[in-house]
């Protein structure tokens, strides 16, 4: 498989205005995500984040410019189960039990009963919900519905994950805890992933590097290295380093506002 999982070059997206004038949510964007590696994207809202990850996902299609995913186009990524979409509303059926619901992607290409429960379970148990497998959504909290949200994204063993503010609603002390909880899955899985948020300290900790873009039309400002050593993997004491409360000034200060970066040429560790 293509050592690069996301590789996006002059990307433009124009949304036509319908009477009210046209929208450019993207201008010429590139970025580069290796496979493994962990992206944030951060910037102030409307610039285009969510744009980009639907792009990525097959969700959308850019008005210029090419997507690849692991060498693919992002349609034949979708067809081939490249990669899992966790997004802010956890999306879960309220009708299925917690169990059914991490089984339905597997259930919807063909993944025979036995083989589907037995990946749930094990997907289950990674983000601590085996007791709650006969439990329907509603049932549980936010973050246990995000966290099945995330069981069910990575139960086809995904080798990206495409993560749009997934803890966005959670308390503060429940979304470190789940960083926490995706920084070992990813250790686990070695899935790339594209993570989406507004929080400096979230994508900081998460991070290997964090993409910082610039408000409409979205482009990207500048590309902050962490610096922590590897994103998956990594333990909860960071929070107190000083490498890291220097990557959250720089992220800051770029959100502030430096010089427009080029994004291409990005390493690809
Ligand atoms: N389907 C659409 N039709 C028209 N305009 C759209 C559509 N989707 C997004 N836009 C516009 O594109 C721009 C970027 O939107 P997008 O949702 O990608 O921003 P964002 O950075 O994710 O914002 P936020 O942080 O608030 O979620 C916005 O100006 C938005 O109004």
């Amino acid at each position: 498989m293509s050592a690069v999982a996301v590789d996006v070059r002059g990307v433009s997206r124009v949304f036509a205005g319908g009477g009210v004038g046209a929208v450019t949510a993207l201008d010429d964007v590139d970025l580069t995500v290796a496979a493994g590696e962990f992206v944030s994207l951060i910037g102030p809202s409307g610039c285009g984040k969510s744009t980009l990850l639907r792009l990525v996902a097959d969700l959308d299609a850019p008005t210029s410019g090419t997507i690849e995913v692991f060498g693919r186009s992002p349609e034949q990524a979708r067809l081939a189960h490249d990669y899992g979409i966790a997004f802010q509303q956890a999306g879960l059926l309220p009708w299925r039990t917690v169990r059914a619901n991490v089984e339905l992607p597997l259930a919807l290409h063909g993944t025979g009963k036995v083989a589907r429960r037995a990946r749930a379970e094990e997907m289950l148990a990674l983000v601590g919900l085996t007791d709650f497998a006969d439990h329907f959504p509603d049932q549980l909290s936010g973050g246990m519905q995000q966290r099945v949200a995330i069981a069910r994204a990575l139960a086809e063993e995904p080798s990206l994950l495409l993560m749009d503010e997934p803890f966005g609603a959670l308390d503060e002390m429940t979304r470190e805890r789940l960083q926490n909880e995706l920084v070992r899955i990813c250790a686990e899985t070695r899935a790339a992933v594209v993570f989406v948020t507004h929080s400096i300290p979230e994508a900081v900790f998460l991070s290997d590097r964090v993409v910082v873009m610039s408000p409409r039309p979205g482009r990207i400002r500048t590309v902050v290295d962490v610096g922590l050593g590897r994103a998956a993997g990594r333990e909860d004491g960071v929070r107190e380093d000083t490498a890291y409360f220097a990557a959250v000034t720089a992220v800051r200060e770029a959100l502030r506002g430096g010089a427009l970066v080029p994004a291409r040429g990005v390493d690809v560790p």
